[in-house]
């Protein structure tokens, strides 16, 4: 283990055994985060071989209180005495799974404009499980809070509706799940457990694709559940109908009742994001050094928050508080990754040759219709995936003005709030430019 592992586990102190759990108190919420992120398997690991059998280490903070041990993404309430009186779909255990993460709660998500459709529908699917949003698929780019809104659905469907039966599991443990119970001859369980649901929360459906006894399975415990009036919402990193490989009875079915996409988070959000995690995790950060983190991560929410854990760690290790130089330095390579990854040059040229035009007619004069809005989609990409400032990327068009610039930025985002055609462009040309 690094020196770093022994710097942060310094203040830990265990607690108590808890069947298979052993309960460590760290000192915040930072560190538990940070421990658990970065060392969370390297414990199990070791304490599972000290005991001889499958444990887990799970990290509280002074007057918390530890959540139920969780399968299958639910916590399991003893028989008797429910926490949180959420079940799982049967007494049967449920395959091995993620468990809700505490953290993704409606109370925590920030709300802004590339998300305010998905969050909305989300709090539909609460208040009237089974109703018109069945249904909801949920779509969009990596790490842009598409778990994070399932699981509050979760949580919060939890907190609500006490009774009801509700499973929030990924498309992989499903997968795992439905292997392990054909091996075992355990199906009419397997199928008990999904089709007895009364709210089904599948994670990242695009790893289906090619997938032939998953989408099988699925599409039966789809009509069992759809049939019977349940819920089911329902996540991926593209719309259904750009699945790969995924048979057309459940791309039409995925397609019945609410599409809802996430769009990346401008500014605002991100700023208000990472506010909202210092005040979560009792962090003290400058607002110029907020700033500057929401100014170099754009597009990807785990990568900002994974930004502002560098700048705390980095002012921690040097026993200095976070300034704007340090967080300078600490991004350093951060920012020139980003940086790097995308330039205007790339952007002209991929939207120049998605509309059929050249780069020298994005940057010339005309404002024929088609051409002009070419001209400010690849505007209002270069404004989000580079760090290049609103005069620059007017030089770069043709030596337009930097107001040419913002406007375009406004009308592309506007658009894309009405009109889905846009949206969908502006995605498939975002995982154009960013895909390595
Ligand atoms: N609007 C938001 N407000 C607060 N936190 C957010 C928001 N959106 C995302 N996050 C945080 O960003 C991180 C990534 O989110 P999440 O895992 O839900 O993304 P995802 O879209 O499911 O990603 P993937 O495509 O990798 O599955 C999480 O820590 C989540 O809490």
């Amino acid at each position: 283990m690094s020196p770093g592992f022994d710097a942060w586990l310094k203040g830990a102190r265990p607690l108590a055994m808890d069947g298979p759990r052993l309960l460590v108190e760290v000192p915040d919420p930072f560190t538990r985060d940070w421990v658990r992120s970065r060392y969370g398997s390297a414990l199990d690991a070791i304490l599972s071989s000290l005991t001889g059998r499958p444990c887990s280490v799970q990290l509280v903070t002074p007057g918390e209180v530890p959540p139920a041990p969780s399968v299958g993404g639910v916590p399991i309430d003893p028989p008797s005495a429910s926490r949180d009186g959420v079940r799982p779909a049967d007494e049967e255990a449920l395959p091995a799974a993620i468990g809700l993460n505490p953290r993704y709660t409606f109370d925590s998500f920030v709300v802004g404009n590339g998300n305010r459709f998905a969050y909305s529908a989300c709090l539909g699917v609460v208040s009237n499980p089974g109703g018109p949003y069945n249904p909801l698929f949920l779509y969009g780019g990596v790490g842009l809070g598409k778990t994070h809104l399932m699981q509050a659905v979760a949580h919060e469907l939890a907190r609500t509706r006490p009774r009801m039966k509700v499973l929030y599991v990924t498309t992989e443990a499903f997968t795992n799940d439905l292997v392990d119970s054909l091996q075992r001859r355990s199906m009419p369980e397997f199928r008990n457990r999904y089709r007895s649901l009364d709210v089904l929360l599948l994670d990242d459906v695009h790893f289906a694709a090619g997938k032939e006894s998953t989408q099988e399975e699925f599409f039966h415990t789809f009509n069992t559940l759809y049939e019977a009036g349940r819920q089911i919402v329902l996540s991926s990193d593209r719309p259904p109908s750009e699945i790969p490989k995924l048979e057309e009875r459940l791309r039409s079915r995925f397609a019945w009742g609410l599409l809802a996409d996430i769009q990346p988070p401008d500014f605002e959000t991100r700023l208000a994001i990472l506010r909202k995690r210092c005040e979560a995790d009792g962090l003290e950060m400058p607002d110029d050094v907020l700033r500057y983190v929401a100014e170099v991560i754009r597009s990807n929410i785990r990568v900002l928050e994974g930004a502002l854990r560098k700048v705390a760690t980095a002012s921690r290790l040097a026993g200095t508080p976070p300034t704007l130089d340090l967080a300078i330095e600490a991004l350093r390579d951060l920012a020139e990754s980003q940086h790097r990854a995308v330039t205007i040059d790339r952007i002209q040229s991929v939207v120049s040759e998605h509309f059929g035009l050249t780069p020298a007619q994005l940057k010339g004069k005309s404002r024929a219709r088609e051409l002009a809005l070419a001209r400010q989609i690849a505007m209002f990409l270069c404004r989000e995936l580079t760090q290049a400032s609103l005069p620059h990327i007017g030089e770069q068009f043709g030596g337009r003005d930097h107001s040419t610039v913002l406007h375009a930025v406004d009308k592309v985002q506007s658009l894309a709030r009405r009109d889905p055609a846009i949206a969908d462009l502006l995605r498939h040309l975002r995982q154009r430019l960013t895909r390595p």
